[in-house]
């Protein structure tokens, strides 16, 4: 889902074009230790994660894929490490501000129960000082970009489904065109079917958009399916191996990783390399295409 440059004009489907630029995100040795805990959550992370592109998290529970993201919009601090967006460290920045620059989706939405759909997404830029007119003119730009009928604006939350809850927790998330989308399984709680539905959608959003999106899961399907780059991690958020689907398929690392990917069962190794396959086809995935 490789998309460099953010296009001057909205392609069809994409009505909110993007206007804020998309930063690189780069971890310097970060180490977060809770109080109170044995070892690390994250032991000495470093990595550069691409401008515009999505990077998966891929881990098993508890490998401390949360805490990284929660260290990028500083709902949680570092023990130690920088942690910088284009060059600049965050801890510079202010926490309010900074969060509010980012885009956050989480599992079950996130979405706060007693405000309707249309004040849910209006929420950060009316905050931000957007006029209502234009926050709301936008909110209904991004539903319509998601798919979500109109007349689902004055609903409250209990009153949707759960794919159309998390479609707006991601037009809720892009309200602020922020530069960067931080997604924590934010498909885990939906059935499968609705799950790669909103997979297809994410993908046709980004190569419109081009954010830079770090999108967590604990499915290698899901990985596979959205990520131009994964990070494969293991315990204390240990880089076990980083590439491209098709390069971690190919040649994995080591046996940690044969067995996570599951690549020692031959027919679930075929089945894999085919959702690979069609990832590098399918139409709207940016250099995919
Ligand atoms: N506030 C906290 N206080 C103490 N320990 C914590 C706290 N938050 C997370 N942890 C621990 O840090 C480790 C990493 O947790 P984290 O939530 O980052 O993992 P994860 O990979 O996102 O897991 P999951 O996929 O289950 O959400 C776990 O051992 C967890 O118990």
């Amino acid at each position: 889902m490789t998309t460099p440059t953010a296009p001057s004009s909205a392609r069809p489907g994409t009505s909110a074009p993007s206007l804020r630029h998309a930063p690189a995100l780069t971890f310097e040795a970060v180490t977060k230790r809770y109080r109170g805990t044995a070892a690390p959550a994250v032991d000495c992370f470093g990595a550069t994660l691409a401008a515009g592109h999505v990077t998966v998290l891929l881990g098993s529970s508890g490998c401390g894929k949360t805490t990284l993201l929660r260290m990028v919009n500083r709902m949680v601090d570092p023990t130690s490490g920088r942690i910088l967006l284009d060059g600049e460290d965050i801890a510079d920045r202010n926490p309010v501000t900074l969060r509010r620059s980012i885009g956050y989706v989480m599992q079950n939405a996130g979405l706060l129960p007693h405000r309707r759909v249309i004040d849910n997404i209006t929420l950060v830029p009316r905050l931000d000082g957007v006029p209502r007119d234009t926050a709301r003119q936008r909110a209904a730009e991004l539903m319509d970009m998601l798919g979500l009928a109109s007349t689902l604006a004055e609903r409250y939350p209990h009153e949707l489904s759960g794919g159309q809850a998390q479609r707006v927790g991601v037009a809720r998330a892009l309200a602020s065109d922020p530069g960067i989308l931080l997604m924590d399984e934010p498909f885990g709680a939906v059935d499968p079917l609705v799950r790669r539905e909103l997979q297809r959608e994410l993908w046709r959003i980004q190569s419109g958009l081009a954010k830079t999106i770090v999108f967590v899961t604990h499915d290698v399907d899901e990985a596979l399916a959205l990520g131009d780059d994964i990070i494969l991690l293991g315990e204390g958020a240990q880089v076990a191996q980083r590439g491209t689907g098709s390069e971690l398929l190919q040649t994995p690392a080591d046996d940690f990783v044969v067995r996570f990917l599951g690549l020692d069962d031959d027919a679930r190794a075929r089945r894999l390399r085919q959702v690979a396959d069609a990832t590098d086809v399918c139409p709207g995935a940016g250099a995919h295409s």
